[in-house]
């Protein structure tokens, strides 16, 4: 059963509908990053998670139980959801310790002794139980809502930009500490972001938003190479087209000559499509009779990137070959994978 199921769930503010009919899955110990631009409905579905929002059609459900569809809502802190926000939303006139107790349950002075021993080491904030949130750095502030949250043994966390207040150097190593975290306690997460990079760090899965829908849910390896249109394609990096047209299941003509895919290939009926491309799959070679010239030339450090024209059309292209000069003709070749074609 998975942790967290919604089906088809439609939302609206005033009329105007936000979500446009959604289904995603959490499996345990699953976390999941709603991904897309500002605006497509990222954090009112993580608000219809957290009971802070209401749903119109479909339905929510927790482990088996339905939190909210036209016959139930169950409130917000009946659903067993712990939250951390983008501003840690932390109780100022609180301490660490009883910031880190404020949703458990038990009573019982030793247990709750344990409990905040037991979070603190995993936070590694030992030796700050008595400080109040301003005597804190930001990334000690994140950690504590954390805590606060894991200490309520939630049945799902909720995490809304939980990154984006903390400094770029330390960012990713935070997030490789946090993501380290939810994996030893085997906490099924969803967790909002606009980046792709903090995506592809801290997810095991990408459900990618286009204006209130999910265009297209997986891996971000499988999203990465095998998209399901251009906007998925764009969203997770650089993507060249190049019109091709089927010459068999395994072959399309192209611009740059006949390309193999690795796998059979499913295309319309008229046999016509954009191939795509990424810039690492193109190999360049200094080649006075080549099809491509250089238009660009841009020095990255361990590679160069390069803008080819080849007839009318453009490509970006990474390469390792630093060498290319602007102006020279460049014969172009392509490094074997599955291909994908998009209309
Ligand atoms: N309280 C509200 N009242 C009316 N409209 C709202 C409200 N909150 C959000 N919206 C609208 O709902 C849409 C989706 O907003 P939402 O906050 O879910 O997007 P998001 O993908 O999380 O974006 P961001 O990354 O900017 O937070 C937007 O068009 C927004 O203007």
């Amino acid at each position: 059963m998975a942790t967290l199921a919604i089906q088809q769930v439609v939302s609206d503010y005033q009329g105007q509908v936000i979500l446009k009919g959604l289904d995603l899955t959490v499996e345990k110990g699953e976390i999941v990053a709603l991904l897309g631009p500002s605006g497509c409905g990222k954090t009112t579905l993580l608000r219809a998670i957290a009971g802070l929002q209401a749903i119109s059609q479909g339905s929510i459900t927790i482990n088996g139980r339905v939190v909210a569809d036209q016959q139930h809502f169950v409130a917000s802190e009946q659903r067993g959801v712990g939250m951390i926000f983008q501003d840690y939303a932390l109780f100022p006139h609180l301490t660490v310790a009883d910031n880190i107790l404020f949703g458990v349950q038990t009573r019982n002075k030793k247990l709750r002794k344990a409990r905040l021993e037991e979070m603190l080491a995993l936070v590694k904030l030992e030796g700050l139980a008595k400080r109040y949130p301003h005597e804190l750095s930001g990334g000690q502030q994140q950690r504590v809502s954390i805590a606060r949250a894991l200490a309520y043994e939630p049945e799902v966390l909720l995490l809304d930009e939980p990154f984006s207040n903390i400094d770029a150097k330390v960012r990713k190593e935070m997030m490789l500490e946090i993501r380290d975290i939810l994996k030893k306690h085997n906490v099924s997460a969803v967790f909002v972001t606009h980046s792709k990079d903090e995506a592809f760090v801290f997810a095991d899965k990408l459900a990618l938003f286009n204006e209130g829908r999910i265009v297209q849910c997986g891996d971000a390896e499988n999203l990465y190479s095998m998209p399901s249109d251009r906007y998925v394609a764009e969203f997770l990096g650089t993507a060249n087209y190049l019109s091709a047209e089927l010459i068999d299941s395994y072959h399309v003509n192209t611009l740059i000559g006949p390309i193999r895919s690795n796998e059979p290939l499913e295309l319309a009926v008229d046999g016509k499509a954009e191939l795509m491309l990424r810039p690492q799959h193109i190999h360049l070679t200094s080649d006075t009779a080549g099809v491509g010239e250089v238009l660009e030339r841009r020095f990255l450090g361990n590679i160069c990137q390069y803008l080819v024209k080849v007839e009318q059309t453009q490509l970006e292209v990474h390469s390792t070959n630093l060498e290319l000069a602007v102006g020279q003709k460049v014969g172009i070749s392509y490094q074997n994978h599955n291909l994908v074609l998009l209309r």
